[in-house]
């Protein structure tokens, strides 16, 4: 793992690092956000982290430069980890007309069954292994970890936290793709990636995994009422009809008047951060 940039912010530090995925098969660039707490370093109080997984078209630097979570997470002593939202390097394909919303950008945080993307866009693999394993073992933070994500990143912090409880403590999300089995996002990315086998689309729906979850877990989600693709693509009522159904508790905030962007994220940021502070 190699540090490619530092800035002190907040009194913690944002980096900058690369590292190889045997998943994705290419180097990663990942960011981080360390808390000034992380000076102390006793092994009692190793800080808390929390993976931020970011929508369509970003990098891991959208969310560092825009989301303004820095000082709350500098006083709460949670870290911040950044992935990028796909593989990228010379061997990866894009789509071929580079579309925003396949392959470049746009991993959707599942394991690519279907050529030409399987050898290299296995986002959730990615995460779920190597990401972890490499912060676990060069950043001496602790294992108590929260996930959260936007758009994309919402779905796959509700498909990864489900999937994963011994993982994730707690899940949260901004305007999250809550069932892309029924979304056209989804529908064209599960079936490049996964092909038309639906039952394999299931996996990665959070409508389905939390109909089946059968733990317990936190999860707050943060939807503005003026976001343009609420009723074609996010569909946060289905997952409130799931849970309800299913009696799991999501805590579903519908915000008068916010869009899709990171204006909506940076209003609320802080509110998540104290979410997950209270399960970590
Ligand atoms: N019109 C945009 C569409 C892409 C977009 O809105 N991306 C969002 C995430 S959408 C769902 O995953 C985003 O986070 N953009 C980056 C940002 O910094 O705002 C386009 O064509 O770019």
């Amino acid at each position: 793992m190699k540090k490619i940039s530092s800035n002190k912010v907040f009194g913690g530090e944002h980096a900058q690092y690369t590292h190889w995925s045997e998943a994705n098969n290419c180097e990663m660039t990942f960011a981080v956000f360390l808390p000034p707490q992380m000076d102390d370093l006793s092994e009692l109080k190793k800080v808390p982290s929390l993976y931020w997984l970011s929508g369509l078209t970003c990098t891991d630097q959208n969310f560092m430069q825009k989301a303004g979570a820095f000082k709350r997470a500098a006083e709460l002593g949670i870290a911040i980890i950044a992935p990028d939202t796909s593989p990228r390097g010379e061997n990866v394909p894009d789509d071929e007309n580079q579309a925003y919303d396949l392959g470049l950008g746009a991993g959707f945080y599942l394991n690519a069954s279907e050529a030409p993307w399987r050898e290299h866009y296995n986002m959730y693999d990615y995460i779920v292994k190597d990401l972890i394993s490499d912060v676990d073992e060069h950043l001496n933070l602790s294992t108590s970890r929260a996930i959260s994500g936007h758009s994309m990143g919402g779905h796959g912090a509700l498909t990864i936290g489900l999937k994963h409880p011994e993982l994730f403590g707690s899940i949260s999300a901004f305007s999250p793709i809550c069932n892309p089995t029924n979304s056209p996002w989804g529908k064209k990315a599960f079936s490049a990636y996964l092909g038309e086998q639906q039952d394999t689309w299931l996996q990665y729906d959070a409508c389905h995994l939390l109909e089946h979850a059968t733990e317990p877990q936190a999860i707050l989600i943060e939807q503005g009422s003026a976001d343009d693709f609420l009723d074609e693509q996010l569909r946060p009522e289905s997952l409130m009809q799931v849970a309800q159904k299913s009696g799991h508790s999501v805590q579903l905030h519908l915000r008068e008047g916010y869009d899709h962007s990171y204006f909506f994220i940076s209003s609320f940021i802080e509110q998540h951060l104290e979410f997950h502070a209270k399960y970590l």
